[in-house]
């Protein structure tokens, strides 16, 4: 790009010595980036002009340019000039970038001698950008809630509390900004482009999508279980299971070799437990998408069990029918906390995995598989399960390989009482699939993060859209640090996508945020409804057999997602006996 090159009214050589290398540098890097994320629907001209006027903001530039909204927009009583060109006549151009040229130079100092009324960078509001922002404007407005300081609304169960619990995560965040002026964001008018993909009928049309989480105590079978059925399902090859059998037999940890699959680090497959939940996905018969978030069941690794089942749809309880095995579970286990946490979580429905069935001490017997369910229902139903319509039992042998993808074939032994009944793919297939709010404003809780992504200069996090949708060149924002960011690259499933909606899984590349800045707890969220900002947060808690009186002063624990943050002065404002339904 040249160096001195005229854009429409603003040319360089009006302070062509106040440019530097450095700036041609930014120029011509914000212009790539600018480039792959509009993509060939505008010439180098307006790419270049828009960058000027919003001071190299590639961020900026996209929300002008695909959305028709001037980010620096505010309700100024008088327009002093145009915001930068979209499409937009030579006389709105002309100004834009007399006003871009004030900017740049107010930038630099460069104090050239503005012409009157044009003193003030052209930031306020300028243009009334697309059609229909009004309406939308309003409606954002009002479920936004902006600058609100308390959740008021109690909520109803924990896992309202963890929904409130973001909040307050955020606010403790924010309030370091707060000092320093920083509030919850005003909602910017929306955007409404015809580049834009129409996510609602996409969804529409996109295959069911089901999240589940493994959980149970620890050595139950649950990596082996989730190895196995993604070997039977095809999504790991011959080729690849033999490495693991061959992998896994050398090490000594022959039995092992399907929880392989899943266990991939180093320290995972040395100790023979899950520490930290893995993600696959497999494609039912039906055509459904399900992913599997194979939780730890050690009691040391709670926290990420949580992270795991905060994202679930439904949980996939696999217990081991071995004879006092779902006693000792049941009894101080991780069988128990499990159910809990995953109850108070709100997770509706179970499938329970009684595994372990081909074990010698159990043989595929009919009375221990029923002793297994009567123990499991009596308890599920005691913290509120309807186990008779949101609780199902399949015995499974992870390890043989048996009632998982195919039901069990003539000759088994346990078909006298389980023939032609469902196999664990067969009731996933047929589990009812969630709504999901995908018109609501997007978040999206960030479990990950890292610097670098698939495009230069960008960081890239991961988590699970809980609301809302998002897409290419999506202006979003990063809360509590109200940092601005532009989506330029998504996967699902590890494949990249131009969008994303509630319940997916997700890795976004974003441009604009500041890599020293990211963590877990974040949450990503449309930029015109960002989420509030709050430092308290009031809940009805769901407690399951308290062993000491919860007073003033009871330490107490947020996890969000992956995330967990000691309370700061919690207090019991009422006290109630509500059992749990
Ligand atoms: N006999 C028999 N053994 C099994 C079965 N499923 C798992 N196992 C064995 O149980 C042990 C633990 O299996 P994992 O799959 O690692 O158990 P896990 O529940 O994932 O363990 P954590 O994730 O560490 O809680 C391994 O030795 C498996 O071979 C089964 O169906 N039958």
């Amino acid at each position: 790009m040249s160096r001195h090159r005229a854009v429409r009214n603003l040319t360089r050589d009006d302070f062509d010595d106040d440019f530097d290398d450095d700036y041609d540098a930014r120029l011509v890097q914000a212009m790539l980036e600018l480039r792959e994320i509009v993509g060939d629907d505008f010439d180098d001209a307006e790419l270049e002009e828009t960058l000027l006027y919003y001071d190299y903001s590639v961020v900026k530039a996209v929300r002008w340019l695909l959305d028709g909204v001037d980010p620096d927009a505010e309700p100024a009583p008088k327009p002093k000039a145009a915001a930068p060109a979209q499409k937009k006549p030579a006389a709105a151009a002309a100004a834009a970038a007399a006003a871009a040229s004030t900017a740049q130079a107010q930038s630099k100092n460069l104090n050239k001698g503005n012409a009157p009324g044009t003193s003030s960078p052209a930031k306020s509001a300028a243009t009334t950008p697309k059609k229909g922002s009004g309406n939308n404007s309003k409606k954002n407005a009002g479920s936004s809630s902006s600058g609100a300081t308390t959740v008021q609304a109690p909520l109803n169960v924990m896992q309202e509390l963890t929904a409130g619990v973001k909040d307050m995560r955020v606010a403790a965040a924010a309030n370091s900004a707060a000092a320093s002026g920083a509030t919850t964001p005003e909602p910017a008018a929306p955007a409404v482009s015809k580049k834009r993909v129409d996510i609602a009928a996409e969804y529409a049309q996109r295959a069911a999508h089901l999240n589940l989480v493994m959980v149970g105590h620890v050595d139950a079978g649950k990596s082996t279980l989730t190895g196995h059925l993604l070997y039977q399902a095809g999504v790991v090859d011959d080729r690849q299971m033999r490495a693991y059998h061959r992998d896994a037999a050398k090490a000594g940890k022959g039995s092992f070799s399907y929880a392989w699959v899943m266990d991939q680090n180093e320290q995972e497959r040395a100790r023979g437990v899950t520490i930290d939940v893995g993600v696959t996905h497999l494609t039912t018969p039906s055509g459904r998408k399900v992913t599997f978030l194979d939780a730890p069941g050690h009691r040391d690794f709670v926290p990420n069990m949580i992270g795991g089942a905060a994202q679930a749809d439904v949980a996939v309880l696999v217990v081991d029918a071995t004879p006092g095995q779902v006693e000792m579970g049941l009894s101080e286990g991780q069988t128990r906390e499990h159910l809990l946490l995953v109850k108070s979580l709100g997770i509706p429905r179970i499938v329970v995995a009684v595994n372990k069935m081909d074990h010698p001490m159990v043989n595929w017997s009919r009375a221990h598989f029923e002793r297994v369910r009567t123990l499991l229902a009596s308890f599920m139903a005691g913290i509120g399960y309807n186990v008779e319509s949101h609780v199902v039992f399949v015995p499974t042998s992870a390890l043989a390989g048996e009632n998982l993808t195919q039901r069990l074939p003539h000759g088994h032994v346990a078909r006298a009482w389980y023939a032609d009944q469902p196999c664990l793919l067969d009731v996933l297939d047929t589990l009812p699939i969630p709504t999901r709010p995908i018109l609501k404003p997007l978040r999206m809780l960030v479990t990950d993060s890292t610097k670098g992504g698939m495009a230069s200069g960008s960081v890239t996090v991961w988590g699970r859209i809980e609301q809302g949708s998002t897409q290419i060149g999506d202006s979003v924002m990063l809360m509590p640090l109200g940092q601005d960011a532009t989506v330029r690259h998504i996967e699902v499933k590890d494949e990249a996508v131009k969008w994303a909606a509630a319940g997916d899984h997700v890795m976004v590349s974003l441009a604009g945020p500041d890599p020293q800045q990211l963590s877990a707890g974040l949450v990503l969220c449309a930029r015109d409804a960002p989420v509030p900002v709050t430092n308290r947060v009031e809940a009805k808690i769901l407690v399951f057999e308290p062993k000491v009186p919860i007073t003033m002063g009871y330490p107490v624990i947020l996890h969000q997602g992956t995330l967990n943050e000691p309370a700061k002065n919690p207090r019991v404002l009422t006290k109630g006996l509500d059992r749990a339904r």
